[in-house]
């Protein structure tokens, strides 16, 4: 199968989706792959490195042109909307549910898109989402704490304290893969860390891994307000796996915070779930005040950190792409459960029923399809 790598063109997005290493798999099992030029440049992977291990570095159109299945990191952008086909298989993060226009390209197109978001194990879990939801729940309290310093416009406080001074506090709202490695890396500066999930099995597991020093609480409307009154950090991290986040915190609550505290919304690349959360940011232009509070609500936080976010998130797509290759887009999904929950649009039809009803959508189930 011919296998294409476009380089990124999302704002300060310097992820790639495939390493050195892949490129070498890919190409041991047969296949082709066309790299862009320069597409891993912002992850460390230069050009020769790639051609080394056996990839061919082409321009633009010939990574989406040439190719039977791309692999991408972020959803495209309209520029690319004109390189869809219906005999092409594009392998990326997609989170279609709040983007209506890109999901009405895909439909138009016959393409088959298969979302990283939505592969999901018997267990539940997604594995291609984890860990850059691991390193973005470890970016939420960093960019947190960046943004409560003064010069950089807010309340002015550390998030740890100091002997004397007590901590800021940190109240995180699902406590996932994001909200888990939030609460690790707030606990570990010493700030006062709350964490709420609406599932107590969850909540279980977060006081049996971190004990007494994290606070967890049952979330609902009532103690969302009660917590989030006079907190520093407010850290959103709630999902509903493919659908648009549920807006669980409202104006009101936000006005309770503390004035000059920030709010991180990572859940933004779902619609986010913070109800002054208006609009998504890029690395260039991060934030904006809302009722004397920070916002920040960018979709692609591990593309600030490309070469640990690439490597990271490879380790876990490479193997699936070669799945993909090796056996052809159909008979991958027929032998993969995991991989079918992934394919959120195929023939002109969405497959994956949280897109279908956020989006007041058809839905298709996947069984019709192939
Ligand atoms: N902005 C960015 O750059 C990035 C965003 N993300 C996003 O972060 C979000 C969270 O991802 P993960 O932690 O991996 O998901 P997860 O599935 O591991 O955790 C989500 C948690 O939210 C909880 N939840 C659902 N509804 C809730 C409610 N009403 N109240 C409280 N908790 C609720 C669930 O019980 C679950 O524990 C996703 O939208 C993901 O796409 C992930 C990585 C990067
Ligand atoms: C999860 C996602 O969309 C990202 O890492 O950018």
């Amino acid at each position: 199968m011919k296998v294409g790598i476009p380089k990124e063109i999302k704002d300060n997005e310097n992820r790639v989706a495939i390493t050195p290493a892949g490129v070498h798999a890919l190409v041991q099992a047969g296949h082709q792959v066309f790299v862009e030029t320069m597409a891993g440049a912002g992850s460390g992977f230069e050009d020769e490195v790639y051609q080394q291990s056996g990839a061919t570095i082409v321009s633009a159109e010939d990574a989406w042109n040439q190719s039977d299945l791309v692999l991408k990191v972020k959803e495209p952008l309209p520029a690319e909307y004109g390189f869809f086909r219906s005999d092409l298989t594009l392998f990326t993060y997609l989170h279609l549910a709040p983007e209506p226009e890109l999901t009405k390209a895909l439909l138009d197109s016959g393409i088959t898109a298969i979302a990283y978001e939505t592969v999901q194990l018997p267990d539940r879990s997604l594995p291609l989402l984890t860990p850059m939801s691991e390193v973005a729940g470890r970016m939420s309290i960093q960019i947190g704490a960046h943004y409560l310093e003064k010069a950089h416009g807010g309340r002015g406080e550390l998030l740890g304290g100091v002997p004397g001074v007590p901590p800021a506090r940190v109240v995180i709202v699902g406590g996932g893969i994001v909200g888990t490695n939030a609460a690790r890396i707030a606990m570990g500066m010493g700030a006062d860390v709350t964490i709420l999930d609406s599932n107590a099995n969850r909540l279980r597991y977060l006081d049996d891994v971190f004990g007494s020093r994290l606070r967890t609480v049952m979330s609902n409307a009532y103690n969302l307000l009660q917590h989030i009154e006079g907190c520093d950090l407010l850290v959103g991290s709630v999902l509903i796996p493919g659908a648009r986040a549920p807006k669980i915190v409202t104006a009101e609550m936000v006005q309770g915070m503390n004035p000059g505290g920030v709010i991180v919304d990572v859940a933004i690349d779902q619609g986010g779930s913070i109800e002054t959360i208006d609009r998504i940011t890029t690395h260039s232009n991060p934030t904006y005040e809302k009722f004397g509070v920070i916002h920040y609500s960018v979709a692609n936080m591990p593309g600030a950190v490309p070469r640990t976010s690439t490597l990271a998130l490879t380790n876990v797509t490479i193997p699936y792409a070669l799945q993909l290759a090796n056996q052809g887009t159909g008979a991958a999904i027929a032998n993969n459960q995991a991989l079918a929950k992934g394919v959120n649009v195929i023939q002109g039809k969405v497959t994956y029923e949280a897109v279908a009803t956020g989006l007041n959508l058809p839905y298709t189930p996947l069984a019709e399809v192939i």
